[in-house]
């Protein structure tokens, strides 16, 4: 049953490509899955999808006609946990898959299924290490497309790009941030160590906690808003942006919130925050985030931010954020689906609409304000590139010359600092992927 389960999820994210931790969220309250399979339907599912092409390589070795998707997918999940996890014994998978596939076809897929599944058990899985080609090798053994790999290497280099591939195969860690206004960084560390989470404080963010170990989720200090679930990457952008009580701040991609509620904690849930977002679905996130952390200074409303001269007049905000909506190659790790859907094109595409937005917001910054830039991809085209071709339409900004003072200290000369801002990658500091920088009028 729950097998069947992780099929129809794994089928379903292949179609509705780019929502994999939203279907399985779905999925597992529909169907009232316990605990116990929660987990192992999420490792199952993020596992199969993680290491597919790897997975898909495996299974061409013994299989050379072309297969049925959800034969495909059988295949990939049971060698998935026949070589990745040790949860289950190799004959209870087979066996299992074996049943599934009579259900499901007729009996030479459950032969095939059967056959391939006992050379795997026998023989083990082939050996990469024979592939000639370094972006092919690469793109086989940790599951990234080659073109992905080839423009990672144009980009670092081959050591950098082996690093990052490597590192979005590993779990996410989980990190929360404190909502300062109602209980202090001491105290939620205390309490969740009390309850038996393995916690330490974040060097990214005053705010933050890194949960080593322990579902905080299931916390009451996560249930009752005193922490929000928050990458340590993305506590950067409120703490670069210095947002002061009392200032008129403008988020112009804000769902599902999680900046703009640090912002408004940073500033004491004192002053006026415009957040928009292009999807008036979303605005609801916003809002709901806002409640739970109990934020009133946050006016969420759907806006396109390409239209963002239209709304307001110059000089009206003293700090605004631009986290752009990006390809998110930086975030592979938790939403691994991103890297089989996205593809060269986007990224042009979101390159144009990135300065498209930052040309919109910059009127309307007051003389000494400061504009944060930011995206969750380590592509240099939305990144590095998107700020140059900025800086060169508009020469009378610059970047903020003491954002990089201003870093926690041991960022200051790490390899993603660049004249153009700061660059984490995936494997440097076990965080997203991200970028970000601050602008300021010369
Ligand atoms: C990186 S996400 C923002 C994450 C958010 N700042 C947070 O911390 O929770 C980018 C957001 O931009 C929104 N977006 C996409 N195109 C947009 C546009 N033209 N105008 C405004 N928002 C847009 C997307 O819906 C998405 O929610």
């Amino acid at each position: 049953m729950l097998r069947n389960t992780i099929i129809d999820l794994l089928m379903r994210i292949e179609q509705d490509s780019g929502y994999s931790h939203l279907l399985i969220n779905n999925e597992i309250k529909k169907r009232n899955i316990s605990p116990k399979d929660e987990g192992l339907l999420t490792e199952i599912v993020y596992g199969t999808l993680q290491r597919k092409i790897t997975l898909d390589y495996y299974i061409n070795h013994f299989v050379t006609k072309k297969l049925e998707k959800w034969v495909s997918v059988l295949l990939r999940m049971s060698i998935y946990q026949m070589v990745y996890l040790d949860k289950v014994p190799d004959h209870a998978i087979i066996h299992e898959a074996v049943e599934i596939a009579k259900q499901r076809g007729h009996k030479g897929i459950s032969s095939l299924v059967n056959g391939v599944l006992r050379n795997v058990q026998r023989k083990g899985v082939p050996d990469t290490s024979e592939i000639k080609n370094d972006v092919t090798r690469l793109s086989v053994e940790t599951s990234h497309p080659e073109w992905l790999v080839k423009r990672w290497i144009d980009l670092y280099g081959l050591q950098i790009t082996k690093d990052i591939c490597r590192a979005n195969l590993n779990h996410k860690p989980i990190s929360v941030r404190v909502q300062p206004l109602r209980i202090t960084r001491e105290d939620a560390v205390d309490n969740l160590m009390k309850q038996g989470y393995d916690v330490e404080p974040s060097p990214f963010s005053p705010q933050g906690i890194v949960v080593k170990k322990g579902n905080v989720i299931k916390s009451d200090l996560f249930k009752d808003g005193y922490v929000t679930i928050q990458d340590q990457s993305s506590m950067l952008v409120a703490e670069m942006l210095k947002p002061q009580p009392g200032m008129h701040v403008l988020d112009a991609c804000s769902a599902p919130g999680g900046k703009v509620t640090h912002i408004a904690e940073k500033m004491q849930n004192n002053g006026v925050i415009q957040a928009h977002d292009l999807h008036k679905n979303k605005i609801k996130l916003i809002e709901q985030k806002a409640n739970d952390l109990h934020l009133s200074i946050i006016d969420a409303s759907p806006l396109d931010a390409r239209k963002l001269k239209e709304k307001y007049p110059e000089n009206t905000f003293d700090r605004i954020l631009i986290d752009a909506p990006c390809s998110g190659l930086g975030v592979i790790r938790g939403k691994p689906d991103i890297k089989y859907n996205k593809q060269k094109e986007d990224i042009t595409k979101l390159a144009t609409i990135q300065i498209e937005i930052l040309n919109q917001a910059i009127p309307l910054l007051k003389r000494n304000g400061f504009l944060v830039y930011s995206t969750c991809t380590i592509d240099q085209e939305e990144n590095e590139k998107v700020v140059e071709r900025f800086l060169q339409a508009n020469p009378s900004f610059s970047v903020d010359s003491s954002f990089f003072e201003e870093l926690p200290e041991f960022l200051q000369d790490s390899l993603g600092v660049t004249k153009y801002g700061l660059q984490l990658f995936p494997h440097s500091y076990d965080t997203d992927g991200f970028f970000l920088t601050r602008l300021k009028r010369r």
